[in-house]
């Protein structure tokens, strides 16, 4: 069974094998050049951002100090404090504590959503450490501002704390001012205003292990889209309370697919689809032409010479050799042909060969009314020939009579046949009987002057021959009723009357 591919399935394999390439071309386009230069671009930006949320946690601790300054210029805590000023400094609480550690004053309310707020700050019962967020920093200087990071009911929140004293820089201690300012999601949107990414906050879980965060560059290669960073957010004490994770939305990398990608793709299922075009006009098309011309032959059984001028070198190769097949396989069949109608001894035309004539030659007569003689010739005392000389010496003597009897065929109309063992048959078209009869008489002449030695012969001393013919006038004859074997039959009845009448002879008989 021929499993060759055709050649859609060569064209397929080729489209699959340019799609693999293509995709491999990117992956490794991805992995060992693009994501390189992305990676060490990111790095910075990423760099930048971190330092970017650090700088501003900083300035707004700073921005928190300011405000509990202000506070006790305006010596609070005197007064009760107004839902106000909440608003205007976007802050959510504040705590006033005496020098021995009381609450004065203590108040929460959200300055988003304008809700009351139940702050435990100041419950040292329950939280002995928090004293430590009102106390000024033990670092000698007695003003530096406590801040920092602390957990509440409400999630992580930014502090500061201050000294209230009678003037600024000295003087009494009259209590401990603090404000706080809850991070809730609007504020972190607040704060990454003017940095390059985008934070969210997560109370951290006992099952998160900080060890563990999610770093971009953890990531395997190939999944890495937006670059995602977290922090652990320590409050005062040391301790993690919120996960921060920072999304660097300005240093995206591109995506795997996007419209270029498609545009290439398109470009590519085009070249593809016009390379087929052309594939199938280029080469299939001159093969399946000579493939039905092949095929029209063998159906018309008849050869013909293949186009040898196509614009593939190899098809004119492949017509070439086929013509040449043809032209061998015309000359052997011409052969064959010949010999079908030729007898292997004696070279001249066989029985075969003598019934068609016939036939023909009937038609003829029937058509118009062209007659012949039909003579009917045997070896005489051939047995004997044989017997005495010997079968090759017969075969010899065959050979020397069919070339003798042949001479007296020049025209095509004219047949002399070998009829079978040492028999012959031949035929004169549109003769006259005299004509023939002379030419029989001539036969019989040639045989004497030849004079083929026969020394067991009873009629003569060389090989004789007994000849009988039948007559058919064209014009006499009933054509329509003409039987051809009848007129062998009437041949063959001379020629044993000749035999009858001591051989070395002719008769003719008239049909
Ligand atoms: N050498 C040779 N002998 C052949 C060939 N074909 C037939 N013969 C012989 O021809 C002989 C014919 O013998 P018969 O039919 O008895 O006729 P005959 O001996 O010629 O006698 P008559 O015809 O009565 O004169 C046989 O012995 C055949 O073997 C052949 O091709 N070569």
């Amino acid at each position: 069974m021929n499993t060759a591919p055709s050649i859609s399935q060569l064209q397929l394999r080729a489209f699959i094998i340019v799609i693999a390439i293509f995709v491999l071309t990117k992956v490794a386009y991805r992995v060992f050049i693009e994501q390189p230069l992305v990676e060490e671009t990111l790095s910075l930006l990423i760099k930048r951002d971190l330092e970017d949320i650090r700088h501003d946690a900083q300035r707004y601790l700073t921005h928190l100090e300011d405000i509990n300054y202000k506070l006790v210029q305006q010596n609070f805590p005197e007064q009760a404090v107004p839902d106000e000023l909440f608003l205007a400094l976007d802050i959510d609480g504040v705590f006033f504590i005496d020098a021995a550690l009381n609450t004065v004053v203590k108040k929460g309310f959200n300055h988003l959503t304008q809700q009351p707020l139940q702050f435990e700050l100041d419950d040292f019962d329950r939280f002995p450490e928090h004293k430590r967020l009102f106390l000024p920093r033990s670092n000698g200087q007695k003003f530096m501002p406590t801040s920092g990071m602390i957990q509440t009911l409400y999630g992580p929140a930014f502090f500061s704390s201050a000294q209230i004293i009678s003037t600024l820089k000295e003087g009494e201690n009259n209590g401990y001012i603090m404000v706080v300012r809850i991070l809730e999601q609007n504020f972190l949107d607040d704060f990454a205003k003017d940095g390059y990414a985008q934070l969210s906050l997560n109370a951290i879980s006992k099952s998160v292990n900080p060890d563990k965060l999610k770093h971009w560059t953890d990531i395997p290669v190939i999944g890495r889209q937006n670059p995602v960073n977290q922090l652990v957010i320590d409050d005062y004490f040391d301790k993690p309370i919120a996960i921060l994770t920072v999304t660097h939305t300005t240093s995206v990398v591109s995506p795997w697919f996007d419209e270029r990608g498609f545009i290439y793709v398109g470009i590519l299922m085009l070249s593809l689809l016009a390379w087929r075009v052309w594939a199938i006009k280029r080469f299939v098309t001159p093969i399946r032409a000579l493939a039905l011309q092949i095929k029209a032959m063998s159906e018309n059984l008849k050869l013909e010479k293949l186009n040898e001028d196509n614009k593939i070198a190899e098809l004119n190769h492949f017509a070439e050799s086929f013509n040449h097949l043809t032209t061998t396989v015309k000359q052997q069949a011409s052969k064959l042909n010949e010999q079908i109608y030729l007898d292997p001894l004696t070279q001249i035309a066989n029985r075969r060969a003598f019934n068609q004539h016939f036939t023909r030659q009937v038609n003829l007569l029937k058509r118009h009314n062209i007659g012949f003689c039909l003579i009917m010739a045997d070896v005489d005392h051939f047995k004997r020939y044989n017997d005495s000389l010997g079968h090759l010496a017969g075969d010899e003597a065959l050979v020397k009579v069919a070339q003798i009897l042949t001479g007296f065929f020049k025209r095509n109309a004219d047949i002399c046949a070998r009829y079978g063992g040492e028999e012959f048959i031949m035929l004169f078209s549109d003769v006259s009987i005299a004509f023939a009869e002379q030419q029989m008489n001539d036969m019989l002449a040639s045989m004497h002057e030849q004079a083929i030695e026969h020394p067991d012969s009873p009629t003569a001393q060389y090989v004789t021959l007994s000849l009988g013919a039948c007559f058919v006038d064209g014009n006499k004859v009933d054509a329509s009723k003409l039987q051809q074997e009848g007129v062998i039959a009437l041949a063959d009845e001379a020629l044993y009357s000749s035999k009858e009448q001591g051989r070395n002879r002719l008769t003719i008989k008239h049909y």
